[in-house]
Parts: structure tokens; C-alpha cells; sequence
């Protein structure tokens, strides 16, 4: 912790550039540990930037020659600095904290999160870090000083507070050199490329999967304190003209679908030539609070793990402040059927395979609160349920939003969330019945009171063991209903079990 802070204090002494320490002998020993430490992350960064260099892309071979460039302008001058005995003096400072701490780097006012864009930075790399001509100094005792440049104000108010924190108050004094009237406009200079290469060394934050039951396996995050730094720099980072991994990544062949918040595309995986679905949200996530709702859905599918009657997932990400979701791709949903006539034998493999997804979700401690023919899909002729935006715990440990209002019972109207599994149920028995019925269920009311009150039309044409068993399905008091795994094992069933 000790050294943390004595690295802090030095990238805020090099970021600055002008203001100088009166160092105490124990400062002196830090940097020494640091300098070395240094020079050991230099070289993290350097292999990372000559090994990681994707052969065929343009922009990123673009951004790996401001990369390069800087890097071999930093390795100069390390090395310069390597050659000279008198470390104790040296400003040079490079470790990931002056990458990863927007605060110190990042003067007022300066949009980082629009402005990544190599392809249009002609500005000049940033020159290393050499020493400035300095007039003399002044000694600053103040709790806080402004400095104040043509163009910007920088407090120095918390720098102040981690100094002090750091250094022995009694002994250290700050003495601020001023500056050349021709390094002013410097001050707050921070180079798009620092910014790129930061984002390229730090991996993206980790978010707790709430889904998942094992706490071991997502507790550790190795890089936890220091990502929280960025947080909410990161997914807004890789959005922008020229980074769309959505763009190097896929090619568009289509959409196939759209809901009420998001637009789904048939696309082509360049680097493996497979065909997946892409799913992304049609608002943009501004908030943080709307990134976390709407990646509960990437978090439920992730936990879920596979199933063959769940639709596959494989990735998602941000950009432009959407939710991408990379999903295996199905023929087309169960929507396109509703308005046929289909035979009993495909309601039953639906409704066994539909019950197959739930039982296993269910048992996985989850809710999908969304089934509708809209949401599950089909894939040569097998059934997978999809769309989990309003996939909760059974637990109650996460927020519930209830999907479709056709097809819930009334207890989850009436805020009751105590069988959140018998919602399920009761939506699938509303789903097979809209098959059934050959035409889509409609907002009317006398019909929602209806199914939620249990009240089933008599259904010619199919057996009474399915209507019987609908029935239940739709029961209005949910313990009434029967599970997931009873549904499955149902005597039924056997007619196609073949
Ligand atoms: N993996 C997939 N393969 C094929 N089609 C898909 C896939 N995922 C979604 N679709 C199509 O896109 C439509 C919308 O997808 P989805 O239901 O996931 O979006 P949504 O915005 O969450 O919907 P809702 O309006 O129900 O909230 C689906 O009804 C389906 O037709
Ligand atoms: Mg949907």
C-alpha cells in the first residue's frame, strides 16, 4: 500500500512535469524499488505491443505504429536512464497507475470517451518526459493550490491529500517550478494514443455474475482495484469510428428480427466463417445503472451455461454505449407458427422440449419470466428458448420485471413473487394454448381475465389429457401448477418419446 501511494505521487510528479519533491531519504528508497518495478512493466508493455499485432487490419496496424512509436520513444529514454547512476533525480516514472488514473492525466473538461480515434490523431506523440528549464522555485505550503494556466484549471487539491498521506508531513515541502511561457499549453496535454494504449493494457472491468451460485468462482478479480479506476471509462472506450469490433469482427448479412429494444442481424464470424446471430440494443446505455440491467441477460445466459433447447450463447460487449450479443443462430421463432394450425404432435415436442429448457434454467436457481411464441426459437426442428431481459433469480435476490403482460398469471401482476418458477409454467401453458388457437393472443380484456382466471376453452380437436394438463398449467393458484420436471415426465409424452 505503501508503495502504491509512492507510485501515485511519482506519475503525478511526472504528469505535471514541473512540480518537484524535497524528497526524504524513505522516498528516496521507494523510488529506487519503483524505478525498477518500472522498467519491469515497460517490458509487459512493449512484448504486449509488438506481440499482440493483428496482421490484416488497417486501423489497428495504424494504432500499432502510434503504439510503437511511442513505445520505442519511451524505451529511449529508458534506457537513458538506465545508463545513469543518479536514479534518485529521474522523472520518468512508467507504471500502469499513470495509464489507469484518468484523474491525474486528464485535465478538466476533456472528453476522453468520444475522442478515440487513431485514425484521426495527427497530433504529435507526446515527448519524453525531459527536464524543463525551470526559473526558480517557490516554496507552497498551502492544504491546496490552483495552478492556473492559460487554458485550464488544475486543482491539485486531492494530489495534495495523497501527498501528504505519503510523505512525512513535518519534513516534506512542495515547491512548484513555473513553467516557460511556451510549455503552458502542454500542461494538460494528454496523447489520444496514452489514452488507446491504456485501454489496451487494461483488461475490461469484472462484474459480478449475480446468476451465479458458486461465489468462489467470480470473488477474485485480480485486477479489481485498479479497474475500478476505470470503470466507467472502459465501455465507452471501445466504442467510436474505427473500433467497432461488431465491424472487424462480423460481417451483416441481415436482420431477422426485432423486439421492443433491440434489433437482431444474421452475421458471418470473419475469423471463423461460422454464421451466429448478433443481437444489440436499439438505445443507447448511457447510464451505468442501464448497462448493469441490460447485461442481466448476458450474465443469465452466461451462467446458464448450455443447453440444447436454450439458445447458445458465445459473447457480448459494448460499443457505442449498445449491448452486442453474440447468440447461435435459429431459423426463426415460434411467432411464425402461432398463426398456423399445427398438429398435436408438434404442440406436444414443443411443450416437451420448452418444459425440457425450463426444467433445466429452473434448476439453475433461475427465472426466464418471458415465455412467449416470440421467444423461443427454432433450429432444424428443435425448439430453444431465448430472450432472457427478464431473467431473474427464484431466489427474489434480483430484481423481478415481469415480460409479457398476455402471458403472466395474475399473482405476478399482483407483485406476489413467491413461485417465480410457476410463472413459467403458467406462460408456457398460454403459449401452447395460443398454438392451439392458430391465431395470436390479443390485448383484449375479457380474454386476459379469462386465461388468468384459469377459464380454458374447450379446445376441438385435441386430447383431453392435453387440454387436462393446460388446465393445470394455467391454474390460478401457482403451487397448483406442476413443475417443470413434472410436465417432462408426464404419461403423455410417450406418444412421442418413440
Ligand atoms: N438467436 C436468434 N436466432 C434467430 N432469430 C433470433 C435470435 N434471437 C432473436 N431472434 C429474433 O429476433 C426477435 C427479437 O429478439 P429478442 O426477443 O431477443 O429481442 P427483445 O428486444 O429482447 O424482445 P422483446 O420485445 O421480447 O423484449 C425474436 O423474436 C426473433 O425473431
Ligand atoms: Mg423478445
Amino acid at each position: 500500500m505503501f508503495e502504491k501511494k509512492g507510485r501515485t505521487l511519482l506519475a503525478k510528479r511526472k504528469t505535471l512535469g514541473t512540480i518537484k519533491t524535497r524528497r526524504t531519504k524513505k522516498n528516496r528508497k521507494m523510488e529506487g524499488t519503483l524505478e525498477r518495478h518500472s522498467l519491469l512493466q515497460f517490458g509487459q508493455l512493449s512484448k504486449l505491443s509488438f506481440d499482440n499485432r493483428p496482421p490484416s487490419n488497417v486501423a489497428s496496424s495504424a494504432f500499432q505504429g502510434l503504439l510503437d512509436s511511442e513505445s520505442s520513444e519511451l524505451r529511449n529514454h529508458l534506457g537513458s536512464v538506465d545508463a545513469d547512476a543518479d536514479c534518485g533525480e529521474k522523472e520518468f516514472i512508467l507504471s500502469q497507475d499513470f495509464f489507469c488514473t484518468p484523474d491525474y492525466i486528464t485535465p478538466d473538461n476533456q472528453n476522453l470517451m468520444s475522442g478515440l480515434d487513431i485514425s484521426k490523431d495527427h497530433s504529435p506523440c507526446p515527448r519524453s518526459p525531459v527536464k524543463l528549464n525551470t526559473v526558480k522555485s517557490k516554496r507552497c505550503r498551502q492544504d491546496s493550490f490552483t495552478l492556473k494556466t492559460s487554458n485550464f484549471t488544475w486543482s491539485t487539491k486531492h494530489s495534495r491529500e495523497d501527498e501528504q498521506e505519503t510523505d512525512d508531513i513535518d519534513t516534506d515541502e512542495i515547491m512548484v517550478d513555473k513553467l516557460q511561457a511556451n510549455q503552458t499549453e502542454r500542461t494538460g496535454y494528454v496523447s489520444q494514443t496514452a489514452v488507446a494504449l491504456r485501454c489496451r493494457v487494461m483488461p475490461p472491468p469484472c462484474f459480478k455474475n449475480p446468476y451465479v451460485m458458486n461465489e468462489s468462482e467470480t470473488a477474485t478479480d485480480p485486477f479489481g482495484y485498479q479497474r475500478s479506476k476505470c470503470a466507467s471509462f472502459l465501455p465507452a472506450s471501445i466504442s467510436g469510428d474505427g473500433l467497432s469490433r461488431y465491424l472487424t469482427d462480423f460481417h451483416e448479412i441481415q436482420q431477422i428480427g426485432a423486439g421492443n429494444f433491440s434489433r437482431v442481424f444474421k452475421v458471418l464470424k470473419r475469423i471463423d466463417g461460422c454464421l451466429y446471430a448478433v443481437k444489440y440494443s436499439t438505445r443507447k446505455l448511457y447510464l451505468d445503472s442501464e448497462r448493469r440491467k441490460a447485461m442481466m441477460e448476458v450474465q443469465a445466459l452466461a451462467a446458464l451455461g448450455f443447453h440444447e433447447n436454450v439458445v447458445g450463447y458465445y459473447s457480448s460487449w459494448f460499443e457505442n454505449e449498445q449491448l452486442y450479443i453474440q447468440l447461435e443462430l435459429c431459423d426463426h421463432s415460434l411467432s411464425k407458427k402461432s398463426s398456423l394450425k399445427i398438429s398435436e404432435r408438434e404442440i406436444l415436442v414443443i411443450m416437451h422440449q420448452i418444459a425440457k429448457a425450463l426444467q433445466f434454467v429452473h434448476e439453475k436457481g433461475i427465472a426466464h419470466l418471458d415465455v412467449k411464441p416470440d421467444n423461443i426459437y427454432i433450429k432444424n426442428g428443435v425448439c430453444k428458448l431465448g430472450d432472457f431481459g427478464c431473467a431473474t433469480r427464484l431466489d427474489k435476490s434480483l430484481p423481478v420485471e415481469e415480460g409479457d403482460a398476455r402471458y403472466m398469471p395474475q399473482e405476478i401482476l399482483n407483485e406476489n413473487y413467491e413461485h417465480l418458477d410457476k410463472v413459467d409454467i403458467f406462460s408456457l401453458g398460454v403459449t401452447v394454448y395460443e398454438l392451439i388457437r392458430g391465431s395470436p393472443l390479443t390485448e383484449s380484456r375479457s380474454q386476459s381475465l379469462n386465461i388468468k382466471g384459469g377459464k380454458l376453452p374447450l379446445l376441438p380437436g385435441h386430447s383431453l389429457q392435453l387440454q387436462q394438463l393446460l388446465k393445470t398449467m394455467m391454474d390460478r393458484d401457482p403451487t397448483r401448477r406442476p413443475s417443470a420436471r413434472e410436465i417432462m415426465e408426464h404419461p403423455m409424452f410417450d406418444r412421442i418419446r418413440g
